[in-house]
């Protein structure tokens, strides 16, 4: 016997359609990647507009908001959208007119989908962002309107925190929050110990080495940092960090010496998560580690935090201090390193809903 499979079969049991009745679509699955997002522009309102967004969510900023709504109304949304321009200008994609997150993040569901082809069942790839556009809203509308019934949400970040994963979820959520027919969704785990994950960082690392003309004193793995308070609160972000760091190095076989964890992209006065990438390159070379690799195992992809940050500012700071050799082991993006991370981590969240098992 010859299976049906699942949209032809739903079309045959329906029959023709009372008047008015409302159209009925192909069951189909729906991947939506979930990344962070991006301004539209550099110009100062596109800034703007972007940073109230990402620095009105309480997930990102805990302070009480009768305290945090004049700090960013009166000040931070003043000065911070101009010289923020200036800096995502010198990483803009301007040939799309669009920041590298928004391109590789496009990049990377595209694949996807041609990889998920051969999986067997209809899905539909599709990618969002938490902060600006494509909004998430509207692509889980046009993941409906193509008739997903089922969605699979992946939040891009390997290690889980409440101001990355769990926003972008809440974002997913309040868009349900509003439709009467809501798809089924599963929402991806992290992946920060995934072997797949930690053997694809560790093949990037092994690529970039076979570049240098030095060999690095030191392997420096950044992640973006968070408030050291919300560790304190529960986040295992922290913990997350420190594990894929920890498998990293044990993959590539280094000394515990010559390998570290930081966190970059402190914002405001309090205590972030230490220690912090910039006062470490600061004090390397004084410690006689002259030569360094930096890799940000976090990002998905590279963006404003990894080029300007790390690729730039840290650079600067680095050789300011002493420092005789830098470099940076690009991010995963878009490699065929990279998609069979994401592939693995589809593929697994999929069971049952598409492949082999799937009914
Ligand atoms: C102010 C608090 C912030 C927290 C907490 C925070 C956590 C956090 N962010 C990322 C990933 C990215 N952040 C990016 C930019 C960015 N982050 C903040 C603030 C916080 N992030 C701001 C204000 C900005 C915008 C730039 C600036 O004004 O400094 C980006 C880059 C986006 C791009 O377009 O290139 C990423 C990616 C993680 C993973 C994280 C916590 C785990
Ligand atoms: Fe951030
Ligand atoms: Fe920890």
């Amino acid at each position: 016997m010859t299976a049906i499979p699942r949209a032809d079969a739903t079309f045959r049991a329906v029959g023709p359609l009372p008047e008015g009745h409302p159209a009925v679509k192909p069951r189909r699955v729906g991947v939506l990647l979930l990344n962070l997002g991006t301004p539209d522009g550099t110009d100062y309102w596109s800034m703007r507009r972007y940073l109230k967004e990402f620095l009105s969510d309480r997930r990102v900023i805990e302070t009480p908001r009768w305290l945090w709504w004049p700090i960013l109304n009166l000040i931070i949304l003043t000065v911070r959208p101009g010289p923020k321009g200036k800096d995502y200008e010198k990483i803009w994609n301007t040939e799309r007119d669009e920041g590298p997150l928004k391109t590789i993040t496009r990049s990377q569901a595209e694949q996807l989908a041609g990889r998920l082809a051969g999986l067997g069942g209809d899905i539909v790839v599709d990618w969002a962002m938490r902060y600006g556009n494509p909004s998430t809203q509207s692509r889980i509308q046009a993941l409906m309107d193509q008739g997903c019934d089922r969605i699979l949400l992946v939040p891009l970040y390997p290690q889980y925190s409440a101001a990355t994963t769990a926003t972008a979820a809440d974002k997913a959520f309040e868009a349900l929050a509003g439709m009467r027919w809501q798809p089924a969704v599963r929402v991806a785990p992290p992946w920060h110990d995934d072997p797949a994950y930690i053997g694809a960082l560790a093949s990037t690392v092994r690529a970039k080495l076979a570049t240098l003309d030095f060999e690095p004193d030191m392997l420096v793995a950044s992640f973006h940092g968070v408030p050291r308070d919300y560790l304190l609160q529960g986040d295992p972000y922290h913990c997350q960090c420190q594990k894929t760091g920890r498998l990293l190095r044990e993959t590539l076989g280094w000394d515990k010496d010559r390998f570290m964890v930081c966190f970059q992209s402190r914002f405001g006065n309090a205590e972030w998560l230490k220690p912090y990438l910039i006062d470490t390159m600061g004090e390397l070379p004084g410690r006689g580690v002259k030569k360094v690799l930096v890799i940000a195992p976090g990002f998905t992809a590279d963006c404003l935090e990894t080029l300007e940050e790390i690729e730039g500012e840290n650079m600067e700071h680095f050789m300011h201090h002493g420092g005789e050799k830098f470099a940076y082991v690009p991010c995963l993006n878009d490699s065929p390193e990279g998609l069979d991370v994401i592939q693995a981590v589809v593929e697994r969240e999929l069971m049952g809903w598409a492949g082999p098992a799937a009914r």
